[in-house]
């Protein structure tokens, strides 16, 4: 039986920077590689691995907007890099990107719901009375108020601006949203409210995800699979987080020792607790 085409198939992407430097010769950087992976529809993978490993590289090349120099990126089949720059336009709608800092993504002369209708007034017909419709039922969708629509940037928490971001992300209703370390600026307790609503959001409009993220705790609410980034290349994968313990390599451990507390000599059982609720949020999905 031919497999289902997937939503996402990445297949030996490579990406190098030049370092810069005084006599800007540079060292070479090796951002990806020779990285393939695939994702279902109504999937979600998480991206994790230290800093500079090139998660948020590979989030751009995903994004269709860094052009790798080798290696293909399909999304629904179309070659995000490829010739055909209509087919390339006819998915790029179904592409949303969610970056950590919130603050930064938005403009701050515009209020929430002008940010909102902005895919909306470039990508669909819709008159401007269905657009202000659709602001208001997006942001309720998130948990806000239709009133918000009025506010500018600077009248929201953090948590409350995110929630605006992923309006906008929503808006078209894409297939795939980047999650770029979307969660990493929030306090724990907004942090997991902004979980929660992304996972149910998922299951709400269908959607895939990648969530890039440094924190092993945060991708275990929200993943179904996972994959670990060093150096540029994809050095472990899980294909279920109920695995999330038998991580063995030590990038891999070092992220989940990274999630569990440190122990006084002779004591454990915090440290069993945290592990348990790490497995139980890899099962609670
Ligand atoms: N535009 C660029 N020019 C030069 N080097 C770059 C550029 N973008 C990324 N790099 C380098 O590529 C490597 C991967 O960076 P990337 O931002 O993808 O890592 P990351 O895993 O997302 O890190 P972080 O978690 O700190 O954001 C790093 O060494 C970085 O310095």
């Amino acid at each position: 039986m031919a497999a289902a085409q997937m939503l996402l198939e990445l297949r030996g992407v490579n990406k190098h920077f030049h370092g810069g430097g005084i006599f800007k010769q540079g060292r070479k950087v090796q951002a990806t590689r020779d990285v393939s992976l695939s994702l279902a529809a109504g999937e979600c993978l998480g991206l994790v691995g230290e800093s500079g490993s090139g998660k948020s590289t590979l989030g751009r090349i995903i994004l269709g907007i860094e052009k790798p120099e080798a290696g293909e990126v399909l999304f629904q089949g179309v070659n995000l890099y490829g010739k055909d720059k209509a087919a390339v336009r006819n998915v790029r709608r179904d592409l949303q990107v969610v970056f950590q800092d919130c603050f930064s993504s938005v403009n701050p002369r515009l209020t929430a719901g002008e940010s909102i209708a902005e895919p909306l007034k470039n990508f669909t017909g819709l008159s401007y009375r269905k657009q202000l419709r659709s602001v208001g039922e997006l942001l309720e969708l998130v948990g806000l108020s239709a009133e918000d629509a009025a506010k500018y940037p600077h009248q929201f928490s953090g948590g409350q601006l995110q929630r605006v971001c992923i309006a906008r992300a929503i808006a078209l209703r894409p297939k795939l949203i980047v999650l770029d370390e979307a969660v990493s600026s929030l306090d724990v307790l907004v942090q997991s409210q902004i979980l929660a609503l992304l996972s149910g959001l998922r299951q709400e409009l269908n959607m895939s995800y990648v969530f890039i993220s440094h924190d092993l705790a945060a991708v275990a609410h929200l993943a179904d699979r996972l994959a670990v980034m060093h150096a540029g290349g994809i050095v472990e994968r899980l294909d279920t987080m109920a695995d999330i313990h038998s991580l063995s390599h030590p990038v891999s451990r070092a992220l989940l020792a990274a999630v569990l507390p440190p122990e006084p000599a002779g004591c454990t059982r915090k440290q069993e607790l945290a592990a348990e609720n790490l497995a139980a949020a890899a099962q609670t999905k």
